[in-house]
């Protein structure tokens, strides 16, 4: 079956800012593949979307298995007829202390968070190539990345992490380099602190340390934010809606940053 509505894969789409991203493109029309590792939170997103009256189909994926990915974007592709976007949101976010860093955690970070972009990017090239710009300046597809805050600069305990993140905005601009001809952008976000699962882990870590609660933990976080509150996942959503729709058709290989003010380039 194809819809007539443009179409949008989110990975990480289970929960947490790939939750938000994938209800706010809905709303902005698009056709939405849920992509999650967690089979039943994909499912309920997509559902979710439904009972809204949006279009949304839920898919299983490991985004570090390359071939899981392309069937995954296959899938999509076969159920609504086209792809127009990808946003390739789905990440681990441990803290790794430097010492405490072994080659497991390092690979099993860099496989899900720098390999599912590669795969990603990959698997989404395929379909978007079926559509070749019919004038300069025709945008057939788009490329959208997680970075970080943690992208932008080293942060304490993260340095697994945050390499990753610094790698995706690196990808992010060879892709933009390498794919314009082809009429596809390539852009990243960069979160500052979100109140999400992944970041209730790291917030919690600091907070058990010092025998404090999760809010106490969010809130050392919240005193490097120039606008004084830690953000919520739809506050992100809202930078993606707008690298996803038109108006950002004349950027790439850029990173916007939306952190409330925590890294000022
Ligand atoms: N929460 C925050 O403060 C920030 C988050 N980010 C980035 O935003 C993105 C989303 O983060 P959150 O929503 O906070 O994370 P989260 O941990 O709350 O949600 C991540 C989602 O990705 C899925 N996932 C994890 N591994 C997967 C895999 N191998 N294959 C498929 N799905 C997988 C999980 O099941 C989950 O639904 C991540 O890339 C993260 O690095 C960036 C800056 C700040
Ligand atoms: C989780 C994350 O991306 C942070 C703390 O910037």
């Amino acid at each position: 079956m194809t819809t007539g509505k443009k179409v949008a894969i989110v990975t990480g789409a289970g929960q947490g800012i790939g939750l938000a991203i994938a209800v706010r493109l809905s709303r902005e029309g698009f056709a939405i593949g849920c992509l999650d590792y967690n089979a039943e939170t994909a499912e309920a997103a997509a559902d979710a979307i439904i009972a809204t009256g949006g279009e949304a189909l839920a898919v299983k994926v490991d985004v570090a298995q390359r071939d899981d990915v392309f069937k995954a974007v296959d899938a999509v592709v076969q159920r609504f007829g086209r792809l127009d976007v990808i946003v390739n949101n789905a990440g681990l976010g441990p803290t790794t202390p430097i010492e405490e860093i072994t080659p497991e955690i390092y690979h099993k970070v860099f496989d899900v968070n720098v390999g599912g972009t590669y795969w990603g990017i990959q698997a989404a090239l395929k379909h978007f190539k079926a559509r070749k710009p019919e004038k300069a300046g025709d945008i057939v597809g788009k490329i959208i990345n997680a970075s970080s805050q943690a992208g932008q600069v080293g942060n304490p305990d993260l340095a697994v992490y945050g390499a990753t993140k610094f790698a995706i905005r690196g990808i992010t601009q060879t892709a933009a380099k390498d794919l314009a001809p082809l009429g596809i952008t390539s852009n990243a976000y960069c979160p500052g602190i979100v109140r999400t699962p992944m970041m209730e882990g790291i917030a919690q870590k600091v907070a058990d340390e010092n025998g404090q609660t999760l809010e106490w933990g969010l809130q050392q976080w919240a005193k490097n934010v120039t606008l004084g509150r830690i953000s919520e996942p739809e506050d992100v959503a809202a930078c993606v809606s707008f690298l996803a729709g038109p108006d950002s058709d004349y950027m790439t290989g850029q990173a916007l940053i939306i952190d409330g003010g925590m890294v000022f380039n």
